[in-house]
């Protein structure tokens, strides 16, 4: 395992055209601001800057709280989605998870409705100003409208102490509930959805072992120790996925050299490209789930060339690159929404009319500006 490997290469090759190209992006940038249908990370209103770039539709948005530095990987991504060669793909269609936000149990239905054949559930869980009461609960709704061959995986974001962790997640692998291994696989899965996420079943022969309790808990603690220290006491009983500590860490490959999880998350905008993302899971040597930075389909796009270009077995499960139904508008008319629990790799059209009705405020639309600029810059400036 090498150390970091590079933001991707056309970062060096920057340097001189760094005034040119910032000219480039600022006149083929257009920020929108998309409210979101519940709240989810905090936020109600999704900002996002859209460049219509050489390849086709290109984004940035990193979250606002997130200083230059962090930014500025996401900048990179943008770049090399809209401007550079990227990595060949090697599949058209990739299987999606629902994405279940810290909502009351009573709608969880309503929010599963938007993933059609997703067998497959991440569900939301230790969202500040709530109890484990209020994950079991959901989680058991999960279960409920989904059905025992429904594959559910938790996400904390780091939310839960040590002793939290341990003790939320032994009672959501309950709540999660071991299936009946006599019943049938065929009388639950919905119209559709066989087939459609990796590892679904075929038959009552073929349960799906990952469907009992948890298939894993994402980022349960916030640091690598707590993962590794966690991964150990449940083992056996739920398997532990890195997405903070990779994507938001200075080595993002800290938790593979310490065995502090059994598959890592990797999202392609925060992780500086394509092409970074990929070097990562080759160091890493880690099953991989993709999933979304909450992007429009254009970012969602991003996403899945990044889970077409993974090698073979590498995918771990459904990717969570279903999310755009999360947001209340587009700025395609064509949206990466899902379908048969799957979508299909490809890089959607901006709208005009959209990229108009969604069209940020004037001081948001200088704000991304000047943001672009100060991202671009650390992207040239000569490292220590
Ligand atoms: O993985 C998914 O199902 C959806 C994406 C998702 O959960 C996230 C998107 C954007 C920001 C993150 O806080 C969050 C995540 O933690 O994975
Ligand atoms: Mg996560």
């Amino acid at each position: 395992m090498k150390d970091q490997p590079a933001l991707p290469a056309i970062d060096v090759r920057l340097g001189e055209l760094q005034g040119e190209l910032l000219n480039e992006l600022l006149d083929r940038a257009r920020v929108v601001a998309i409210p979101t249908r519940t709240r989810f990370r905090g936020i109600t209103v999704r900002e996002a800057v859209l460049f219509d770039a050489p390849n086709g539709a290109s984004e940035f948005s990193p979250f606002p709280e997130y200083d230059d530095a962090e930014a500025a990987a996401w900048l990179a991504a943008a770049i090399e989605f809209g401007w550079a060669e990227l990595p060949p793909i090697r599949r058209e269609r990739i299987p999606v998870n629902a994405t279940v936000p810290a909502v009351p149990a009573e709608e969880v239905p309503g929010v599963l409705a938007r993933f059609p054949g997703c067998r497959t559930a991440k569900v939301k869980v230790a969202e500040r100003g709530q109890s484990l009461t209020d994950d079991v609960a959901r989680v058991r709704a999960v279960r409920a409208e989904m059905g025992p061959d429904a594959r559910i995986r938790v996400d904390a974001n780091g939310g839960w102490s040590l002793a939290e962790a341990e003790t939320a997640l032994r009672a959501l692998v309950e709540a999660a509930g071991a299936t009946d291994s006599t019943a049938s696989t065929t009388d639950t899965a919905p119209e559709g959805s066989t087939g459609a996420d990796a590892g679904t079943n075929t038959g009552a022969d073929a349960r799906d072992p990952e469907a009992a309790g948890l298939e894993y808990a994402e980022q349960p603690c916030s640091s690598v120790a707590e993962l590794a220290e966690l991964r150990t006491r449940l083992e056996g009983l739920v398997r532990i996925a890195a997405d903070e500590s990779v994507r938001k860490a200075e080595d993002p490959l800290a938790v593979a050299r310490t065995g502090a999880a059994d598959l890592i998350v990797v999202k392609a905008q925060p992780l500086g490209g394509i092409a970074r993302a990929l070097d990562i899971v080759a160091e890493a040597g880690l099953p991989v789930v993709v999933s979304s930075a909450l992007d429009t389909s254009v970012g969602i796009g991003m996403g899945l060339h990044l889970a077409a270009a993974l090698p073979d077995g590498a995918l771990a499960g459904a990717c969570g690159l279903g999310t755009v139904g999360l947001l209340t508008g587009d700025i395609t008319r064509d949206s990466l929404l899902p379908q048969n629990g799957e979508l299909p790799v490809r890089r959607p059209a901006l709208d005009p009319e959209l990229l108009d009705r969604y069209a940020a405020s004037p001081d948001r639309d200088a704000w991304w500006r000047e943001r672009i600029a100060r991202c671009l810059g650390r992207l040239t400036a000569p490292t220590a």
